[in-house]
């Protein structure tokens, strides 16, 4: 039986894992933590249960495909789609909670945004075709074989090309809007990608698609239910976990990998899979190998700074998913990427779970998950920063919600860039890899193959197609199906 080694148990190398598993391959992961998940973990405080990363899931057929591969094992994985997916607030008292269902989107969002239906319509039409037209091209092949470019979908993809607004930015696509708040609300969406609006192009007015049109939901007992029950998967065909063992080199001859090295010593490999950050894997673990050093300068994506509270009452106008949005959303973005600090009014979002798990707070309190979006880590003083946040966060909070809400807190944990990176290695925190500030993003990303290395091979959100869970589950598929193309 061949051997491959993946490092990192990260959602994308548990998936890749289980891929190769499957494929007959003999699995080991490596990983530098005591637990499997990456981001995609969880703590237990006072009481209240936090997931401590992702809280948005999308596509959860990605998840499903990977049990698909072991029908003789039994994991226990539910989800519920949300009939509504946010809570969106202003300053001013505008509430719009936004329907999962698009005929009652439009309905709704035309009343509060006195916008025209059919604007609203036609937006969510092509926001649905950009998708199917791009996702074979983006999203579930390499964009680094010659081969992918030989196929319908991506002759279609470029004959619409002008159709997909790479050349303007989302913003400018969005600001066909009238009411400067659905603009904002669409403006959002970039941020799923840790992306500013303003610099990312028109293409991404497809991602509402995936919230909207394909649903969103909710995993029974939590976000972290995800990771666990793939770990579980793993662990029941046979992967082999190697915890608190962190890869310090990855070894080579003659351009092809042979295995890796430990503090405990060197391992040979028929193959190896990274799912660690693609910046580390270069700096730390392939020092004798010249780096890619333009895909590895690409700008980071925005990190993020979060608060988990525990909260000693219970908010009937908040749901799982909430939106506070700030008065100036350009000054956010422009602090963010530009001054890498925080705006004085950012925009705070709000995730509760215990309005789904009931056990996630005790009873009458909520497990508040409080985040906003910033810059990756360049050095600056988070000790500073997360003092100043948090006092205009609890202000933000008093403007929409008219409660003190500090007077409510009973627990607190906090999560800084910093923080991130020491937990993940995750280069300066980054949530989701490079932005896409360019409309080039996509194609300089680094490939789920080495150029330079042979049997080397690359997972996760770092390298293509991106970051998020979704994506990171396709970019382990993609490895999985060059892996059984070349070996
Ligand atoms: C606060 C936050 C909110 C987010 N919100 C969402 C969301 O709502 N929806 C969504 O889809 N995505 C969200 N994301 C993004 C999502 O979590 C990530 O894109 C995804 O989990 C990344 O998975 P990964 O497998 O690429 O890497 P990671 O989860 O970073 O895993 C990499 C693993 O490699 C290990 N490792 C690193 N170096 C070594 C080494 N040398 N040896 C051994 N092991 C090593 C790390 O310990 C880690 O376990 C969020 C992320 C964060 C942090």
């Amino acid at each position: 039986m061949k051997n491959a080694i993946v490092i990192g148990a990260g959602i994308g190398g548990l998936a890749a894992a289980l891929r190769l598993r499957h494929q007959g391959y003999s699995v080991t992961i490596f990983e530098k933590n005591d637990y499997a998940g990456g981001k995609l973990h969880a703590i237990e405080k006072d009481g209240y249960r936090f997931d401590l990363g992702p809280s948005l899931f999308t596509l959860p057929h990605l998840v499903e495909n990977l049990f698909a591969l072991f029908p003789e094992e039994i994991i226990d994985f539910g989800y519920k789609s949300k009939a509504i997916s946010f809570h969106y607030f202003w300053d001013d008292g505008t509430l719009f909670k936004a329907s999962t269902d698009s005929s009652q989107f439009i309905e709704d969002a035309s009343k509060v945004f006195k916008e025209e239906k059919s604007t609203i319509k036609k937006y969510l039409a092509k926001s649905k075709s950009k998708y199917e037209l791009t996702k074979s091209l983006f999203l579930e092949k390499s964009l680094h074989k010659a081969t992918t470019y030989f196929s319908l979908d991506t002759v279609k993809a470029i004959v619409h090309a002008p159709f997909l607004g790479l050349n303007n930015t989302l913003n400018d696509e969005n600001s066909k809007f009238k009411n400067p708040k659905l603009t904002q609300l669409f403006n959002r969406y970039a941020t799923y990608n840790g992306s500013s609006p303003y610099q990312t192009p028109g293409i991404m007015t497809m991602i509402p698609h995936l919230e909207l049109g394909l649903g969103t939901y909710y995993p029974d007992g939590g976000m972290h239910r995800i990771s666990q029950s793939l770990f579980e998967l793993a662990q029941k065909v046979g992967v082999k976990f190697r915890f608190r063992e962190s890869v310090t080199n990855i070894t080579t001859s003659k351009n092809k990998v042979t295995g890796v090295e430990t503090k405990n010593g060197s391992y040979l490999s028929d193959l190896v899979v990274s799912n660690m950050d693609i910046v580390p894997t270069y700096r730390n673990l392939m020092k004798d190998v010249p780096a890619p050093e333009k895909t590895l300068s690409q700008e980071r994506s925005s990190s993020a700074l979060i608060f988990y509270w525990g909260i000693d009452r219970e908010f009937p106008e908040l749901d799982l998913h909430n939106i506070l949005f700030s008065e100036d959303y350009k000054t956010e973005f422009e602090h963010i990427f530009e001054h890498k600090t925080l705006a004085q009014d950012p925009t705070v979002y709000i995730n509760i779970t215990s309005k789904e798990s009931s056990n996630d707070a005790p009873a009458g309190h909520e497990n508040w998950f409080v985040m906003i979006n910033a810059p990756g880590d360049y050095g600056q003083d988070w000790e500073q920063l997360v003092e100043e946040s948090k006092k205009q966060i609890i202000a933000k909070i008093k403007k929409c919600l008219h409660v003190d809400i500090s007077k409510h807190i009973t627990t607190e944990y906090i999560l800084t860039p910093q923080g991130i990176e020491k937990n993940t290695s995750s280069y300066r925190g980054a949530l989701y890899g490079a932005a896409s500030n360019n409309k080039f993003a996509a194609f300089l990303r680094h490939p789920n193959f080495n150029g330079k290395i042979k049997n080397l091979y690359h997972v996760g959100g770092s390298v293509h197609p991106g970051g998020g869970i979704p994506l990171c589950l396709l970019s382990a598929q993609i490895t999985a199906d060059l892996i059984q193309k070349e070996q």
